[in-house]
């Protein structure tokens, strides 16, 4: 037995808790799928569901209400100016012994042109800048010599900006490597050998390069995504995401931990995917700009379908759904008619299970009950979401338009 005076205070600190230790410590120390029944056998393999961590609460201090919208960047205004092009220049050739050389000033070059370009690497419109200046022609040079042309100035931009002048809609990236010329280059001066003419052997004229175009344009992200999960904060939106998908959003117990939409892909035999969109949380009144508001619902838009995402252990799990429902609507009218499913989230919860009978009742329509930290039931919604993805590609092929994949 080794004496205690020869371990150091830490050492010692540590044996007291030890010493502390009951058994219901250990049983919170256990992994969760040795305290539960194995769940019934999968129909598909859902490796990421048992890999969806609990992530405790890292004590994040609380943000204002309008600090949180500073961090949602899904619009710019941006001023785009072409490059100016360069100017002509107005000389005369001179050679020793070689008189009346005639004029030599070579053309300015042209302005460089600003362009929005779709890069897969860029995922939002925060690096996106308020303005822009092309690249400037040079000047033409003596000698005959062309001024160098601008060159083209790429704005990188995420996939599915919309980019508007005013209230028109003058672009639409929803492709990678999608461009729109934003702002033309200045065209370039001429030079004053340009005017050479049989009437006019020494022309001296030589023009000024043009101003590159100028335009104010607003940016907007619309995720393209097939599925949109729409939900409550602490609804477990993201956990769903990272349990059937390889998306990896940030979970946490405290209210808009996510603060910009993720997508993740969820992947089916045969090589079929389907993007799920995980939405920042909605709450009551985000029409009135509570919250985070609803300037990120413009990412639903373009869902195909909806995921409403419903938190089983709340009080009244159904009115969360009835206030879903209501802003959507607010937002957009019809938005809310969209093919969707309802999830009933944290089924693993004793209060949850309690609730989903009443809440079944009053749907009217099937609900999903699952759990993302146990993966439990996860191959029904997989089964819906499948579904539901055939089903519009079915409805989009019938109408003779191309589905939406990815
Ligand atoms: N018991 C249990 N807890 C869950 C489950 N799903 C999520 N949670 C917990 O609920 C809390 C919120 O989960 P998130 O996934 O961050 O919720 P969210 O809907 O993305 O929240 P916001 O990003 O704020 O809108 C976290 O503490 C999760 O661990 C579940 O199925 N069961
Ligand atoms: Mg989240």
């Amino acid at each position: 037995m080794i004496p205690a005076r020869f371990f150091s205070a830490r050492w010692q600190t540590a044996l007291e808790g030890v010493r502390r230790w009951t058994p219901s410590t250990w049983a919170i120390l256990q992994p969760s799928w040795l305290l539960q029944p194995e769940p019934a056998a999968r129909l598909l393999s859902i490796s990421c569901a048992s890999c969806a961590k609990r992530q405790e609460s890292p004590q994040k201090k609380m943000l204002s209400e309008k600090k949180l919208k500073r961090y949602f960047v899904d619009h710019r205004r941006v001023l785009v100016r072409g490059g100016d092009g360069g100017n002509g220049a107005s000389c005369f050739h001179s050679e020793p012994r070689k008189e009346f050389g005639g004029p030599s000033g070579g053309d300015g070059g042209s302005g460089g042109h600003v362009i929005l370009k779709v890069d897969r690497q860029v995922k939002s419109l925060s690096s996106v800048l308020t303005r822009y200046q092309g690249f400037h022609g040079e000047d033409g040079g003596r000698k005959n010599c062309f001024g160098r042309n601008g060159g083209p100035l790429y704005i990188r931009v995420p996939r599915g900006t919309l980019v508007k002048e005013g209230e028109d809609t003058v672009a639409d990236l929803s492709c990678p490597g999608d461009e729109y010329v934003a702002a033309l280059g200045g065209a370039g001066g001429k030079g004053n050998r340009f005017f050479l003419a049989n009437d006019n052997r020494a022309p001296v004229t030589c023009t000024r390069g043009q101003p590159g175009q100028e335009r104010v344009l607003f940016l907007e992200l619309k995720m393209v995504a097939q599925a949109g999960m729409i939900g409550f904060p602490n609804a477990g939106k993201s956990s769903l995401l990272r349990a059937i998908s390889n998306a990896r959003p940030a979970v946490a117990a405290y209210p808009f931990t996510t603060l910009k939409p993720h997508i993740g892909v969820v992947h089916y035999e045969g090589h079929q995917q389907v993007t799920v969109a995980d939405i920042p949380g909605i709450v009551r009144g985000a029409h009135q700009n509570r919250g985070l508001g609803l300037a990120f619902l413009r990412h639903i838009e373009r869902c195909r379908f909806l995921l409403f995402v419903v938190d089983l252990s709340v009080p009244e799990p159904w009115v969360q759904l009835q206030d879903l429902k209501y802003e959507l609507e607010k937002y957009e009218e019809g938005l809310s008619e969209r093919p969707h499913t309802v999830i009933g989230n944290k089924i693993d919860l004793p209060e949850a299970r309690a609730h989903l009978p009443e809440l079944q009742a009053r749907l009217g329509q099937t609900l999903i009950p699952l759990s993302a930290t146990t993966g439990e039931n996860l191959e029904a919604l997989l089964l819906c979401l499948k579904e539901l993805c055939d089903n519009h590609a079915e409805a989009e092929r019938a109408c003779g338009r191309q589905p939406l994949s990815r």
